[in-house]
């Protein structure tokens, strides 16, 4: 199994008011092709700290971190910030949607500036193309001109993810995905996550809720900047054997002291 990411004794210290917080201690992660890893943990543990620092968002204090085989503190700035907008992709809670813009230039725009930086073999056409794909297959098509206020959280959250998809990354980061969407959205954005999944990008996803959790690969349960442990659950076939999944993981996650 190729590795996509792979993090070593990563530690990240904030320093507030001259009083030091180690935020993580020396975590060590591998996420291999295709896999769909969720973070789980106490509130204030770390888990979206991880996420930013091992896709290059925020900088490491010390340790490493190698994605896509290139270790991040080889690159610059600007580097990282291209690989970002090339090979990975954002989803976020808090969906960080530009409000001047339509649903549809909100998604187009990163594929827009992957072009102005790389000036790679696509044109605006095929940018344009792909948009329009994306929100077929996620079934917002018809919200394309809409002003991002006159269309619902679970609309918007698929908004977010052809956004994210926008560049055919090969990892999405998703942080608490479904954490603002009613439970019939946030299963429809899951159901769209799982699929992308299945075609081969690699997720890594922070949530509190376990049900979602219950439908990746594998979940890891941090506690105080560590990784206390992990639970394999498998790939995850639409409508098979969830309830189980829930249940192994409650009685998991209850172990670890949830
Ligand atoms: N930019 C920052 N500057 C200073 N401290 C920060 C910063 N970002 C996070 N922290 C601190 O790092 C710790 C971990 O925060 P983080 O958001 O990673 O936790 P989390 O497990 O994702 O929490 P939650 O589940 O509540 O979202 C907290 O103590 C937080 O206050």
């Amino acid at each position: 199994m190729i590795a996509v990411l792979e993090a070593t004794n990563l530690c990240k210290t904030y320093i507030v008011n001259k009083s030091q917080n180690n935020v993580l201690r020396n975590v060590n992660l591998t996420l291999h092709e295709g896999e769909f890893v969720s973070v789980m943990g106490p509130s204030g543990s770390g888990k979206s700290t991880l996420l930013y620092t091992v896709s290059g968002m925020d900088r490491l204090t010390a340790g490493e971190v190698v994605f896509d085989q290139k270790s991040l503190s080889g690159l610059s700035e600007k580097e990282v910030s291209d690989l970002r907008l090339r090979k990975m992709g954002f989803i976020f809670q808090q969906m960080h949607m530009l409000g001047n813009l339509s649903v549809y230039d909100n998604i187009i725009l990163s594929g827009y500036e992957a072009l102005k930086r790389n000036g790679n073999s696509r044109s605006r056409s095929d940018v344009n193309q792909q948009a329009d794909k994306l929100m077929r297959k996620l079934g917002i098509i018809e919200t394309a001109g809409h002003d991002i206020t006159e269309v619902s959280g679970g609309q918007l959250q698929r908004a977010c993810i052809c956004r994210a998809l926008i560049n055919d990354p090969i990892m999405l980061f998703a942080d608490e995905p479904t954490g603002a969407l009613n439970s019939k959205a946030a299963q429809e954005v899951l159901a769209e996550l799982c699929r992308i999944n299945r075609e081969g990008t690699t997720i890594m996803m922070v949530t509190h809720d376990m049900k979602v959790a219950a439908q990746s690969d594998k979940v890891l349960y941090m506690v105080d900047g560590t990784i206390q442990g992990q639970h394999i659950l498998g790939k995850y076939s639409e409508g098979q054997g969830l309830k189980e999944r829930e249940q192994s993981l409650t009685k998991w996650l209850m172990e670890m002291g949830w």
